[in-house]
């Protein structure tokens, strides 16, 4: 299941299209901030899906039948882009378990790339909410490569997925390895170049929030 988030005509929208801008998107502060944004409001969104029970909460004047969360998510993402949006998300699920993993593109003199995987670190994730961040689901690969690590680790309940943008291609990609995800994003692009690049995209989202890479 896909759920776009500037089709409700919210903030979100606003803060895609200074990811987009050329004009912006060069604050790397502002880059980064706003992918936290998104990722702050995704975490409201899916803590609607959460199971909830109801407890009493002593306050100096009473009783307070409250409803509260009856487990904490899983917080996993994707080095190195995949940062602010986590931090988005650990901002409201501040008592969150988290996990890490460098899926990253390595290239090669081709023009083609391949996603290695160097490092992984993750709590136990049998039936736990695992909730995967990464700001672009460009062809898949890298999401589809890390599900896979993870399914390693445990089985969890339940899989969110939370992107910036999104393209149609990966969308279809990941859903087709993993039917039962759930996915949230900022935005759906349709193109892609052969470099894997979302068109029209934002560019490299790791090199706008921290920086161009050598080649090695
Ligand atoms: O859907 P895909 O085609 O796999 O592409 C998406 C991946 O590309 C980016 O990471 P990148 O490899 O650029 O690493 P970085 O975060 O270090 O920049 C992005 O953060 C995703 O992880
Ligand atoms: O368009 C894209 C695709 C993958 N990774 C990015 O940072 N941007
Ligand atoms: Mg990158």
């Amino acid at each position: 299941m896909i759920i776009n988030l500037s089709e409700q005509h919210s903030l979100v929208s606003n803060w895609v299209s200074e990811l987009r801008n050329i004009a912006v998107q060069n604050d790397r502060m502002r880059f980064r901030r706003n992918l936290e944004r998104i990722g702050e409001v995704i975490a409201y969104e899916i803590s609607k899906e959460m199971d909830w029970e109801t407890v009493d909460i002593e306050t100096p004047l009473g009783i307070a039948p409250t409803k509260l969360m009856q487990e904490q998510p899983v917080l996993a993402t994707i080095l190195r882009a995949g940062l602010p949006m986590h931090q988005g998300l650990l901002n409201y699920f501040d008592k969150a378990d988290n996990a890490f993993v460098s899926a990253y593109r390595k290239h090669h003199k081709d023009g083609s790339f391949t996603i290695n995987v160097e490092y992984l670190s993750s709590p136990p994730l049998d039936n736990r909410f695992l909730i995967i961040s990464d700001p672009m689901l460009a062809t898949g690969a890298s999401l589809v490569k890390t599900i896979q690590y993870l399914k390693d680790v445990g089985n969890p309940r339940v899989i969110h997925i939370a992107a910036a943008i999104a393209c149609t291609e990966g969308i279809e990609y990941v859903t087709r390895e993993h039917p039962d995800l759930k996915i949230w994003c900022g935005a759906i692009d349709d193109e892609i170049t052969a470099k894997g690049y979302i068109v029209p995209g934002l560019g490299d989202a790791g090199d706008l929030a921290y920086g161009g890479k050598a080649q090695y």
